[in-house]
């Protein structure tokens, strides 16, 4: 048994379980390398069955001295990453710098309800804590407690936190991720010796990071655990729905129960008890916004292409309207024309 490493073209490099295997065959001989470089069994492929870095794998036909093998089958994951595509990640160690870039409370809420939306745990790292002073670095923790989230005080120039990051981070699989520049690599570097990823330097006058980490490869940590680095990116598109949107917000799941609606936007409904003034609200109204309006501008189209049919029982359905002569179709212009007076009705 192994653990997909790193995906090139079709061949994966996997890192294999300490003393995993049933024959005699199957077990990896003292002193040959930790790591087989395998390629996926025909039956796979006919069952359309891909590999993906963090999967638990069984291997076939060891080649010990050549460093080779084969993927025989891919063990359930529990769970699944589109970006970065990482199977089984059980961590996300959200990574922000208390300074060089400043910190953007609202850049920081959107990573945060992006992680929250995977299901996966949360660690959040605050990073380059020697720039700000110990009182600055406390109200920042302070803050965001406030929002539900302890966080970690990090810097690999005075090495603060970085025992209790490599606990956190051991027996685990985690994907680091935050804005670039925040220091990501760096950490890794610190953590994993022989990592040796590359350390963007911040360009002048924008305080931002370049973007020089590539490749999704999970490195083991010398006390165990799995970690792969990402490249920094600095707005995470939010892809969860309307509705879905507060339960990636503590506060508002501290709060819910004293909700009367099940399903209330916690906006302008009367009585919500969500609705208030705790900081990240603000936050919340902001994405709910953006997360709405592509569905308005969605359904003023269906609407525009249906028409409610009264039927008997006062039950009523949507029906196709009658398609208007060819020859008289509308214009382009015309159609935005009456998408912009239906948002001004329903606004
Ligand atoms: N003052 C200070 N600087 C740091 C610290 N950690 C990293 N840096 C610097 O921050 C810059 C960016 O570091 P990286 O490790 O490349 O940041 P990254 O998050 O991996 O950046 P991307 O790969 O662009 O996403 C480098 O110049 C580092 O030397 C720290 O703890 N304190
Ligand atoms: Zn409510």
């Amino acid at each position: 048994m192994g653990r997909v490493v790193s995906v090139q073209a079709n061949y994966y490099q996997v890192q294999l379980e300490p003393g995993s295997g049933a024959g005699s065959n199957d077990i990896a001989p003292a002193g040959e390398a930790a790591q087989l470089l395998c390629t996926r069994r025909a039956r796979l492929k006919k069952i359309g069955q891909h590999v993906m870095v963090g999967d638990r794998v069984r291997i076939e036909e060891p080649d010990w001295s050549g460093g080779r093998g084969a993927i025989a089958e891919v063990l359930p994951r529990h769970t699944s990453l589109d970006r970065p595509p990482i199977a089984n990640v059980n961590q996300i160690l959200l990574v922000f710098a208390l300074a060089e870039p400043s910190l953007e409370p609202y850049q920081l809420s959107r990573f945060l309800v992006k992680a929250e939306s995977t299901g996966i745990d949360v660690c959040l790292c605050l990073s380059k804590s020697d720039l700000i002073s110990p009182e600055q670095q406390q109200q920042w923790q302070t803050r965001l407690e406030g929002w539900g989230y302890p966080s970690l005080l990090l810097s690999t120039c005075t090495g603060e936190g970085l025992n209790q990051l490599q606990t956190a981070l051991s027996q685990r699989i985690t994907v680091v991720c935050g804005p670039s520049g925040v220091g990501k690599s760096s950490l890794i570097n610190r953590l994993i010796p022989n990592a040796q990823l590359r350390v963007g330097q911040i360009s002048g006058k924008l305080s931002r990071g370049r973007h020089t980490t590539r490749h999704v490869q999970l490195l083991e940590m010398p006390g165990g655990g799995l970690v792969a680095d990402t490249p920094g990116f600095n707005q995470p598109d939010l892809t969860c729905t309307p509705t879905d949107l507060g339960t990636h917000f503590p506060e508002i799941q501290q709060r819910l129960s004293a909700c009367q609606f099940n399903n209330c936007f916690h906006r302008d409904e009367p009585n919500c008890a969500v609705r208030g003034d705790w900081e990240r609200y603000q936050h919340y109204l902001y994405f709910l916004a953006a997360l709405q309006q592509p569905l308005l501008q969605h359904e003023a189209k269906i609407e525009s292409n249906v028409k409610l049919k009264s039927k008997h029982a006062g039950q009523s359905r949507y029906e196709p309207k009658l398609a208007p002569k060819k020859y008289r179709q509308i214009s382009r212009r015309q159609q935005q024309q009456s998408l912009q007076d239906l948002f001004r009705d329903g606004s």
